[in-house]
């Protein structure tokens, strides 16, 4: 369980000119003008939860996990994680944790993943029993055997986020970060990278906190989507929710059999905007919440017999650019 109350951070900037003298100075004294980084958020996250937190870029993300992580300490508020004190109690707190970043991996390079998971196991004194049952129920998950001997340096981006995902999760945490893990991934592995991250969420019983930038990963993963903007939070709430309140129009396109000759029917009667008449096709928009499709359909009509009909939900990548 993650509990956040009136998290703020607030960073101070020496000024740009000063020399480094003057800058360890002014480090110690707290001169220089202050940049509020995250401002006042509060939220939970129960277990077995899986969370987006989305911004753009300079929103505040890193600077919330890094005091979820116990990395930073807040100018005021408070993090609970299980009940601790990130700060306070890191070392428990930590245990509890497990971090992924698609940007760099805390493999070692140049040894073969299984080298590199005997160093993890040993720093977190995890036994070779509990070493051997934990490594085969992530193999059986995550498919590691067929790179279990390859130095890190010499794996696909896809293969490297499966040996990164292992590592984060050989101490067994409760809860995981995780940070852009499809970042530079093709789109089969992409999709392969988001079936595997919601098996650990769905069959591990992993709560899992998302940070990325790629709708497509917020959109097939997370039930709840944060959006964190100039620090604050902007929203908090299920995707649909989210659809709903920006209320986006759908896009219906429609091809007659003849061209269409629009009359003088307002918006009020018919229920939807025409946006666009190009000859035999006709685009118009509508409000699903308000109207169903079949009923415009119905009502498009009047304007002749429909030969071929596509519909378009408003994108979510769109969505949240509203947000922003
Ligand atoms: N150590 C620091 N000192 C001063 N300002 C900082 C520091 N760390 C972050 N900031 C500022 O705080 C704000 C939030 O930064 P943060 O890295 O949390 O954003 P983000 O949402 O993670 O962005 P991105 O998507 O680009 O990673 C930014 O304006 C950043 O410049």
């Amino acid at each position: 369980m993650i509990e956040v109350k009136h998290l703020h951070k607030t960073f101070r900037i020496p000024a740009p000119h000063l020399s480094r003298w003057e800058r360890i100075k002014a480090a110690v004294t707290g001169d220089g003008a202050e940049k509020t980084a995250v401002r006042d958020i509060s939220f939970t996250v129960g277990p077995g939860e899986f969370v987006g937190y989305i911004g753009p870029n300079g929103a505040g993300k890193s600077t919330t996990i890094k005091m979820l992580t116990g990395i930073l300490h807040p100018t005021s508020g408070e993090v609970r994680i299980d009940g601790m004190s990130p700060h306070k109690d890191r070392r428990r707190v930590v245990s509890r944790l497990g971090v992924v970043f698609g940007q760099r991996s805390q493999l070692w390079w140049d040894l073969p993943v299984r080298d590199s998971f005997d160093i993890l196991c040993a720093m977190y004194r995890i036994d070779r029993q509990r070493q051997q049952r934990t490594l085969a129920e992530l193999d059986g998950l995550l498919g590691l055997g067929e790179f279990a001997d390859t130095p890190v340096r010499k794996l696909s981006l896809g293969q490297r986020m499966r040996a990164d995902l292992a590592a984060a999760l050989l101490h067994e945490p409760d809860i995981l970060f995780l940070d852009e893990p499809t970042i530079g991934l093709d789109v089969i592995a992409k999709r392969n990278i988001r079936g595997l991250l919601s098996k650990v969420n769905r069959e591990l019983g992993k709560t899992v906190l998302l940070t990325t930038h790629d709708m497509d990963d917020i959109e097939q993963l997370c039930d709840r989507v944060m959006v964190i903007n100039h620090g604050s939070l902007a929203y908090d709430g299920t995707i649909g929710e989210l659809r709903e309140r920006i209320g986006l129009p759908t896009i219906l396109r429609v091809s007659f059999e003849a061209a269409v000759s629009l009359d003088n029917a307002t918006e009020p009667e018919l229920g939807f905007t025409v946006a666009e008449a190009n000859g035999c096709e006709l685009t118009v928009h509508f409000n699903r919440q308000e109207l169903p499709a079949l009923e415009v359909l119905r009502r498009l009509e009047r304007y002749g017999t429909a030969q071929d009909v596509h519909m378009e939900e408003p994108d979510f990548e769109e969505i949240i650019h509203k947000v922003y």
